[in-house]
């Protein structure tokens, strides 16, 4: 028999996670310690229950760049070695908690250095913190395992430097690259000479585009960039016309990222705060699934989203009605898309996605 695809049940299914920032992820509780400890003094409420949904609040604002100024806060306590060892091990347990087996979290080293930081002493200590927390994961009955993406934001103009520190790291547990930051009036072709030494190395990246701004940023990320995915990447939906009868047309840009299966990092919750969709029932990734994009489902920031990947798969339950079998295809599609070699991503396809969702389905 099959068991019911509840909030509970679809904790305990084996998830993969690609899109989740490290500093947009933090528990309410430890922004408040890390504040008392590196003497922060700028947090809106020292209340953990406050400060939760003040973030959640103020991220709700319909814009990409009121989004993120959420962000002063977390990146603000954020400074020392210490937190981010911290922010880091509690990220993982926190995945491995909600019952992912194997997420890439992102976030830039550029924004940890106010306090005198450099670049590799903040990955050196991500790293540490990402080993520790899958330790205490194991310890707890939960295996997962995290890949690092460093990201260049869009408006520092440092991406090369960045992408040389990813290239650097790529044998201790960076498997990727990424662009963030606001979006209108930053293209991802600013930075092309990240991406053209990215590929040089032989090396992964993914670029933030079509979440603030349309077509030519997901056009210029694949097309000029060599972007592998796309973060959000909604607004392919300005390629796609559906008519009265649900007739689907797709335009030359809609097409070759379907045909060359880009994976689509999907955010829905993200989505409605920003403002890129009005509701999840109205969320292109009911259409893109359907249409056989390569679809993945993720959580972007889970403080200010207020969510986790099991919240966001069952919030698409209840909105397409979707059972263990699309829950299934969601996750091996971001098996298939991860910046693993493809060795590891089929063991983990073979040996813990496939059974877990055999399980479920009886
Ligand atoms: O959805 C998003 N779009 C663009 N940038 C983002 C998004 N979420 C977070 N960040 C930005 O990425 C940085 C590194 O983690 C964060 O500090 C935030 O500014
Ligand atoms: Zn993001």
């Amino acid at each position: 028999m099959s068991t019911p695809v509840t909030l509970e049940n679809i904790r305990s299914a084996p998830k993969v996670l690609l899109h989740d920032h490290l500093d947009g992820g933090l528990r309410p509780g430890t922004v408040v310690d890390l504040a008392r400890e590196v003497g922060y003094t700028g947090l809106p409420t020292t209340d953990a229950a406050e400060l939760g949904a003040w973030f959640a609040a103020a991220a709700d604002s319909g814009s990409l760049v009121r989004y993120l100024e959420t962000f002063a806060h977390t990146v603000g306590v954020m400074q020392t070695r210490e937190a981010l060892v911290r922010v880091a091990a509690e990220a993982a347990e926190d995945l491995a908690a909600d019952g992912v087996v194997y997420a890439e979290v992102r976030y830039a080293p550029e924004l940890f250095v106010e306090r005198g930081m450099g670049l590799d002493e903040i990955v050196e200590a991500v790293q540490e913190g990402f080993r520790e927390g899958e330790r205490r994961a194991a310890e707890a009955g939960r295996r997962i395992r995290i890949g690092t993406l460093l990201c260049g934001m869009r408006q520092n103009d440092r991406a090369w430097e960045i992408a040389n520190l990813a290239v650097r790291y790529r044998d201790a547990g960076v498997v990727g690259f990424d662009i963030a930051g606001p979006e209108a009036g930053f293209p991802p072709t600013r930075n092309l000479d990240a991406f053209e030494y990215l590929r040089r190395e032989n090396a992964h990246f993914t670029i933030h585009a079509g979440e603030a701004f349309g077509l030519p940023s997901i056009w210029e990320a694949i097309q000029h960039c060599g972007a592998e995915r796309l973060g959000h990447g909604v607004r392919i939906m300005d390629d796609i016309e559906v008519d009265q009868d649900g007739r689907v047309r797709l335009g030359r840009l809609a097409h070759y990222v379907r045909d060359r299966r880009i994976p689509l990092e999907m955010c829905p919750t993200s989505n409605l705060q920003t403002g890129a969709a009005s509701s999840v029932a109205e969320h292109p990734i009911g259409l893109l699934a359907r249409l056989r994009f390569r679809v993945t489902v993720n959580t972007d920031n889970r403080l200010m989203s207020h969510c986790t990947l099991s919240s966001e798969f069952a919030a698409l339950v209840d909105a397409f009605g979707y059972g263990w079998g699309d829950i299934q295809w969601f996750t091996v599609n971001a098996m298939k898309s991860s910046f693993l070699g493809f060795d590891e991503r089929l063991q983990l396809i073979n040996d813990v996605i496939k059974p877990g969702y055999a399980a479920l389905m009886g």
